[in-house]
């Protein structure tokens, strides 16, 4: 079975603006026009057909015999008499409802399995595959005549195995493009405000993969239409019904008597094929046309992030093996209401040898009600894979082996695994902001619309409610034109506005615990002032607990009310952020504060804040 094959790059969204005027640039191609066009005359032919040609298609006159066209058939009559022109349209409808039967039988098969194993991998992926390059290898044409012996000639159950045999192209453009989004960061997002797999499938990854399936679907009904005709021309077909395969195969027979004769079914399955070829093509180049770059997952470290993990780096393996009074960040005094409470976290990666990668390591800290805790340690010490385990969102290779994680005084994850608490908490009682604020955002859909569906979905609002809501917050979090940036799309807004967009989001469901992973880094000095005052406004105002990602210390000095720092997948030391500044007891932390502000001031006076319920300045 020949393969319909869609480049990777067709693999793209169609995104912004491009997808409400994608049909618009469609139609100033001149070769999707004139393909539509074509189309659609066959289609209102085929619909039409008794009443445009007035002749029943079956009816034979052997007087009209191999009648010449432009007579009283205007395309002639075939060797029976019967009227060409009235075959032709009656035999449109057989091939058209043929292709559709066969498109729907692929698209049927292959977009569920494709969604399912791209999204969930593991084992289905592994199986549907597997399959898929079966039925691929199989020769379609042989199946399909091995059919027709045992069921007979009927259509329907001809063109089901047709697209049955044409579902692994469908099935491996869906799953490479959903592969190709699933490790994105708008959809970790999007798991972090709450939304459901089935709702992120259906409305971030499949939206990426609509324009491709339309251009394999193109390709696909023209190939079945080819396919049946050729069918039918063999003899295989059902011959009570005129069809283009059987008129092909009658003015063969009659080429030297009549040779115009096979000029009309060879013109109408040539011009349908080609226009079906053309509008994909056509389709493909208009979304390619528009596609702006994607971003990729991972940031590029800035110069300064370079530096400092360079100037870092050198100093690391002096500080490794000490472990300051303050040591190992073990809490002695975790208060009986702490909000998050994490015991002696483990987490690592199995590797293929059978060893396994430790990369948090006896983690233990806690994060009260209203209290901003720091997380602090240079790249790859660990920060992100602590504040995942208590999100939920470690990777698949990776696990928590040993500790636990509670909320709320409820056990939400452990070695285990019994506990899987975190999902239910992911977008409620949990908010995210994540690094990078362009990744996070889908640029398929306003930014409005990716505020609104978390609201809709957990607080159960209607579509007025939570644009309402929607507009207050971005309002609150400081967007100059709350309107305009609600209807703009991702890359209408600067990294400072997205940014701000996500807070608005991350805080939409009133969230208890606030995790904000490097919030700062991708952006612009001067904006992430205001970032951080932002934050620290609705932190306050809300009371929620925060867990403060970063590797910078003036982060730390600017809205901490306590610090936790990690080297190397451990905690080596936690304080109160006054303390710790005035008196770091670790190696690691004097050499971390040493090298974070040796250029630069704490931006705020730590003496400016208020004293919190435990006594801790902040
Ligand atoms: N999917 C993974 N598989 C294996 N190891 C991983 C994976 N993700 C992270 N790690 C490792 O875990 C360690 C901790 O990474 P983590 O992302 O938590 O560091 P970090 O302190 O947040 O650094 P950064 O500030 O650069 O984000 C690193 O050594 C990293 O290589």
């Amino acid at each position: 079975m020949s393969e319909v094959v869609i480049p990777a790059d067709a693999v793209v969204p169609v995104v912004a603006s491009g997808r409400q005027k994608l049909y618009r640039r469609v139609l100033k191609n001149p070769m999707a026009v004139v393909s539509l066009v074509i189309l659609a005359l066959v289609v209102l032919s085929a619909v039409f057909a008794g009443q445009i040609t007035g002749w029943d298609p079956g009816r034979a006159d052997l007087n009209d015999a191999l009648a010449p066209p432009f007579g009283e058939h205007l395309l002639g009559a075939d060797a029976s008499g019967r009227d060409v022109l009235a075959r032709l349209f009656f035999g449109a409808r057989v091939s058209l409802i043929g292709a559709l039967i066969a498109l729907a039988t692929a698209l049927a098969i292959g977009i569920p399995t494709g969604l399912i194993a791209g999204y969930f991998q593991g084992w289905f992926d592994s199986l549907s595959s597997w399959f898929a390059s079966l039925l691929m290898a199989m020769p379609g044409l042989i199946v399909v005549l091995a059919l027709i012996s045992v069921i007979g000639p009927g259509m329907v159950g001809v063109m089901v195995t047709f697209g049955a045999l044409l579902s692994p192209g469908v099935f491996r453009l869906t799953r490479s493009g959903v592969v190709s989004v699933r490790r994105e960061l708008y959809i970790d997002a999007a798991k972090v405000s709450g939304l459901s797999d089935y709702r992120i499938i259906s409305r971030h990854v499949l939206g990426v993969i609509r324009a491709p399936l339309v251009i394999q679907a193109s390709m696909i009904a023209g190939i079945a239409i080819v396919l049946q005709a050729g069918l039918e021309f063999l003899g295989v077909g059902d011959s009570s019904t005129a069809s283009w395969g059987q008129m092909l195969s009658e003015a063969f027979s009659n080429i030297y008597v009549a040779p115009t004769m096979i000029l009309w079914p060879g013109l109408i399955i040539g011009l349908t094929v080609g226009s079906l070829a053309i509008f994909g093509a056509a389709l493909r180049d208009t979304v390619q046309g528009a596609e702006p770059a994607r971003k990729t997952r991972r940031r590029k470290p800035t110069n300064e992030e370079e530096t400092s993990t360079r100037r870092l780096d050198l100093s690391t393996a002096a500080t490794a093996a000490v472990i300051s009074p303050r040591d190992g960040g073990q809490e002695d005094i975790e208060p009986s209401d702490a909000l998050l409470v994490v015991r002696d976290l483990q987490v690592g990666y199995p590797q293929p040898d059978g060893s396994t990668t430790i990369v948090v390591d006896g983690v233990s800290l806690h994060v009260d009600r209203g209290e901003v805790l720091g997380l602090v340690g240079e790249s790859g010490s660990g920060k992100s894979q602590t504040a995942f385990s208590i999100l939920g969102l470690l990777p698949d290779t990776g696990a928590i082996l040993g500790g636990t994680i509670s909320f709320a005084a409820r056990t939400i994850a452990s070695a285990d695994g019994a506990a899987h608490g975190a999902a239910a908490l992911r977008g409620r009682q949990f908010g995210y902001i994540p690094q990078e604020p362009m990744s996070n955002l889908d640029p398929s859909f306003t930014l409005g619309f990716q505020l609104v569906e978390p609201m809709r979905h957990i607080l159960g609002l209607s579509r007025p409610a939570a644009k309402t809501k929607a507009l207050e917050l971005l309002d609150r979090v400081g967007i100059a034109d709350p309107r305009r940036t609600f209807d703009a799309y991702p890359h209408e807004v600067s990294g400072g506005m997205a940014q701000r967009v996500l807070i608005a989001g991350a805080v939409a469901c009133d969230p208890e615990l606030l995790i904000a992973d490097e919030p700062t880094t991708a952006l612009d000095v001067t904006v992430q002032a205001e970032v951080l005052d932002l934050l620290r406004g609705l932190q306050r105002e809300r009371s929620m607990g925060m867990i403060m990602v970063t590797h910078n210390f003036g982060v730390v000095a600017d809205i901490c009310d306590r610090v936790a720092v990690m080297q190397a997948g451990r905690l080596v030391e936690q304080a109160d952020a006054l303390e710790l500044f005035d008196d770091p007891h670790n190696p690691y932390t004097r050499m971390l504060l040493s090298s974070t502000l040796e250029d630069t001031e704490p931006r705020a006076a730590r003496s400016t804040r208020p004293v919190s319920s435990r006594g801790t300045a902040r």
